[in-house]
């Protein structure tokens, strides 16, 4: 890489003053696979990187290939395939990493070596032991060289916010005159409050020589609780950059969340008055992929991707939300990649949300009906904290939602070839003491096993709804099957947990059979068999 074959790229670059647009600086695959627990392979890395070009970052950090050859491979890979994104590997202040770096970035359309030194007096005499002189004659020294392979270069004053603002001033001043483009003050240990962020970059943007020639960025670690606010405060005083990552992943409690900042920004635009080039849409599905690669889930209360992020339980919430969403939500779930919200019926709900759902479940009840099914939800709610759309169904129409039975799944056994049907035998016991045996093909598994328990039971049904979603992570998650069917001109909800896929939706239709004989209703109601979706 010589500094003509790797310009800066033109969305990156220009100095911090007038500008509204704040760059987006990932470091999902550097600073969060640092953390404990969220190593990635190179086919991850790649697979995430593309998914972060998608969602528009501007800058990604690749990684550090001086760290690991297989770290040096996927920052190479990754800037071989990237098109319009900056693609930036860490190095230290030393020849080595800076020269490694370079050959890692030949290939990237848009490349920036990011040279990190620490300059506060803990580092400095601890950790580096180095004078002040010499941090800065080897920063200046490191960037000139970065520079001689690479127009992009930024340069990081590690642990800046416990340095002595009048050294950070004379290393900055430095490292613009040694041809770095970015300066980033990071919060390396999560200490600083918003108060003093903004105290910080002001002064930087005063005191530094030639500070409109860099970008000002903040980097925030998160052990505080403070890095998004840190960030978005070092924003509101003139930095233009933000280092931030995926989800929050990084070193001990994470770094700042991309998806938090993001969305700072758009849903408070009036106050900031900048915005970025992320595509925001894509944020959960980001978030969800970054989850399947690492095996770590996010927290149900995580903002903006959390489970419960646009989810309502409390009845007071769920009836301001009928009414006017911007009630109580302050972001439309769309925007993030979030299909909808959720009224969750649970123990804290009220009448509003339980009609709402019971009609949409196709059951209008008038008020005195509305009233008795509401006190009976909320025993059962009292018992129970998931709430499923069959146990409405049953309380609607008069049944006992505990209720289990007659039919009991003895055994299950399916067998499925690549590019052939699949074959399913199943063994059901009734309560009057019937044992009942069947087999069925079926174009999957799952369609094998639904027409062996149709066979089995007599019941006909047509599928018209199957979903199936993990409710845990990992190898041994937990798998919840839903399937709804018609019969009798009705729809019927069934739902089961399993850690086998094929025995949730088992128990899940066996729950309907056995519903509907609990009914009564006659169990050739439909004319057609079981039908529909292909799986
Ligand atoms: C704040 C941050 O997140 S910084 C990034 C942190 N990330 C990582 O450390 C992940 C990747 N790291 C690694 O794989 C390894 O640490 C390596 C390969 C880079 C280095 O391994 P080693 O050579 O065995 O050194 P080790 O990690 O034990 O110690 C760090 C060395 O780098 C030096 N060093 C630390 N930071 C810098 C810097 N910014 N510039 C120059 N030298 C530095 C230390 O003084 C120490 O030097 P010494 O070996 O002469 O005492
Ligand atoms: C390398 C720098 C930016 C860093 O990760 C930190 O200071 O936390």
């Amino acid at each position: 890489m010589t500094p003509e074959t790797a310009q800066p790229n033109d969305n990156d670059q220009g100095g911090e003053s007038a500008e509204d647009r704040v760059r987006i600086f990932d470091t999902t695959l550097r600073d969060g696979e640092q953390a404990p627990g969220f190593s990635m392979d190179r086919r991850a890395k790649l697979c995430m990187a593309q998914a972060l070009e998608a969602l528009g970052v501007d800058i990604l950090e690749a990684g550090f290939p001086q760290a690991s050859p297989d770290d040096f491979a996927a920052v190479e890979e990754i800037a071989r395939t990237l098109r319009n994104t900056t693609v930036c590997a860490l190095a230290r202040c030393q020849n080595g990493d800076i020269d490694t770096s370079a050959r890692a970035l030949e290939r990237a359309r848009h490349a920036r070596i990011h040279l990190f030194l620490s300059t506060s007096p803990l580092h400095r005499e601890h950790k580096l032991g180095m004078s002040k002189a010499q941090v800065l004659d080897t920063a200046v020294a490191s960037i000139e060289r970065a520079r001689k392979y690479c127009a992009d270069v930024e340069f990081s004053a590690e642990d800046a916010l416990r340095t002595e603002p009048e050294f950070l001033v004379e290393v900055f001043s430095a490292a613009i005159a040694a041809g770095a483009t970015t300066l980033n003050a990071p919060d390396t240990v999560g200490y600083t409050t918003p108060a003093e962020m903004v105290e910080l970059f002001t002064y930087l943007r005063r005191h530094v020589r030639d500070a409109h020639k860099a970008v000002f960025s903040t980097h925030c670690h998160d052990d505080l609780g403070m890095a998004v606010a840190n960030s978005l405060a070092a924003v509101s005083a003139g930095a233009r950059q933000v280092e931030c990552t995926i989800n929050g992943i990084g070193e001990r409690a994470g770094n700042a969340a991309l998806e938090e900042i993001v969305m700072a920004l758009k849903v408070r635009a009036p106050h900031f008055g900048l915005h970025t080039r992320i595509d925001t849409r894509k944020l959960y599905p980001t978030s969800r992929l970054l989850t399947q690669v690492t095996g770590q889930a996010v927290p149900r209360n995580k903002a903006v991707v959390g489970e419960n992020a646009f989810a309502h339980e409390s009845g007071i919430h769920q009836h301001g939300m009928l009414k006017h969403r911007g009630t109580y939500e302050i972001m439309r779930p769309e925007d993030v990649g979030i299909a909808a919200t959720t009224l969750v019926l649970g123990k804290h709900s009220g009448r509003h949300a339980l009609r709402q759902r019971l009609e949409a479940l196709g059951h209008s009840l008038d008020d005195a009906a509305l009233d008795g099914v509401f006190k009976l939800f909320k025993a059962l709610a009292d018992r129970k904290r998931d709430i499923r759309d069959e146990d409405l169904e049953a309380l609607a129409l008069g049944l006992d939602p505990d209720a289990t039975g007659p039919w009991r799944l003895d055994q299950l056994n399916t067998s499925s070839h690549l590019g052939s049907s699949a074959s399913a035998t199943v063994k059901l016991i009734h309560d009057d003491g019937r044992k009942v045996g069947e087999a069925a093909i079926g174009d999957g598994p799952v369609d094998a096993v639904l027409r062996a328990i149709e066979r089995a039971t007599g019941t006909d049904m047509v599928l018209t709804r199957f979903q199936v979603r993990a409710m845990s992570e990992g190898g041994d998650a937990q798998g919840y099957a839903q399937l709804t069917a018609r019969h009798a001109r009705h729809d019927w909800n069934g739902s089961s947990v399993s850690t086998d896929i094929i025995e949730a939706t088992a128990h899940a239709a066996l729950a309907i059979v056995n519903r509907i004989e609990r009914q009564g209703i006659e169990r050739h109601a439909n004319a057609a068999p079981l039908q529909g979706v292909s799986v």
